[in-house]
């Protein structure tokens, strides 16, 4: 075990009652992505194993170009494994019947509908919401965006335009948009990437308030190894290109954690333990 033992224990089921035992929401077997074909082949990701159950937080972390970015869109169903199976929900490539909610590094909102409009956009498009739509958006669906815009502190931002917006708070309503249609999966990939460490540290705590609250399964990509200690139950650790999963393990803190915890010595150690690890795979 590594330098990190105090706070991270081999891969476990976390709950506060005890060991789950449900069908994974998310399982990899052995999947790998090739791309390309000939002279042109690129190994994305060598073959790779990874199980979430439901409710899980798993934050992958790892050498830039390993893979990581591959898995989120393999999980999506946006790519096919190469070999292997994927998963999603017990079933293969199962992904459309799970509500899936996604957020990336740079929020794409489109600059003319507003804040409101923008994130009641998957409740135009995902079912069953969108059966309801044209009767809702004006009543429950616009009730709902009010209320989460209202958890993450945008209350009076809904009829703004997002170019209205600082980045945190496109971020924000980033985050909103992501969960507006209550997904059993969030997939996020560099959420926070691009903003100030306060802003990160506040939005951080505002994705653990809304993880505790509605428990969707997450996989969180990310290369800042606290924002990984701190929001996540486990963290899986990727080699270099192509990329596979040599270290898996739970974060023992309990949650709800306080923002305080990532100026522990024992945080510490355990991010001090996960860089060393990335960098030895690194080179
Ligand atoms: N469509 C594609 N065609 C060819 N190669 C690709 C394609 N998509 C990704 N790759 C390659 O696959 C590898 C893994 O990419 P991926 O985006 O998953 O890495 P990552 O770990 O998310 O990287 P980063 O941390 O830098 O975002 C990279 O070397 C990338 O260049």
């Amino acid at each position: 075990m590594n330098s990190h033992a105090h706070a991270i224990a081999p891969h476990q089921t976390v709950s506060p009652t005890g060991p789950v035992h449900r069908r994974p929401a998310v399982e990899l077997q052995d999947a790998s992505v090739v791309f390309g074909s000939g002279d042109n082949i690129v190994t994305a990701l060598s073959p790779t194993s990874l199980k979430l159950e439901s409710g899980d937080f798993v934050a992958l972390v790892g050498p830039s170009g390993c893979g990581k970015s591959t898995i989120l869109r393999l999980v999506s169903n946006l790519i096919k494994q190469s070999s292997g199976l994927v998963l999603v929900g017990g079933k293969e490539a199962a992904a459309k019947e799970l509500r899936i909610g996604m957020a990336f590094q740079n929020p794409t909102m489109l600059p003319w509908l507003t804040i409101e409009q923008n994130v009641m956009m998957p409740l135009k498009i995902v079912a069953p919401f969108k059966q309801t739509y044209l009767r809702d958006r004006k009543g429950a669906f616009r009730d709902r965006v009010h209320a989460l815009l209202e958890q993450v502190g945008l209350k009076d931002f809904a009829g703004h335009y997002p170019w209205q917006l600082s980045g945190g708070m496109l971020q924000r309503s980033n985050m909103c948009r992501a969960l507006i249609h209550e997904p059993d999966l969030l997939l996020l990939d560099e959420p926070f990437g691009a903003l100030d460490q306060f802003t990160r540290e506040e939005l951080w705590q505002i994705l653990q308030d809304l993880y505790l609250d509605r428990k969707p399964t997450v996989l969180l990509v990310t290369h800042d190894l606290r924002e990984a200690g701190f929001l996540s139950r486990r963290i899986c650790v990727m080699s270099a290109r192509p990329g596979r999963i040599i270290s898996d393990e739970a974060v023992n803190i309990p949650q709800p954690r306080d923002i305080g915890m990532i100026y522990s010595p024992e945080f510490v150690e355990m991010t001090q333990g996960l860089r060393e690890l990335i960098a030895q795979v690194r080179k």
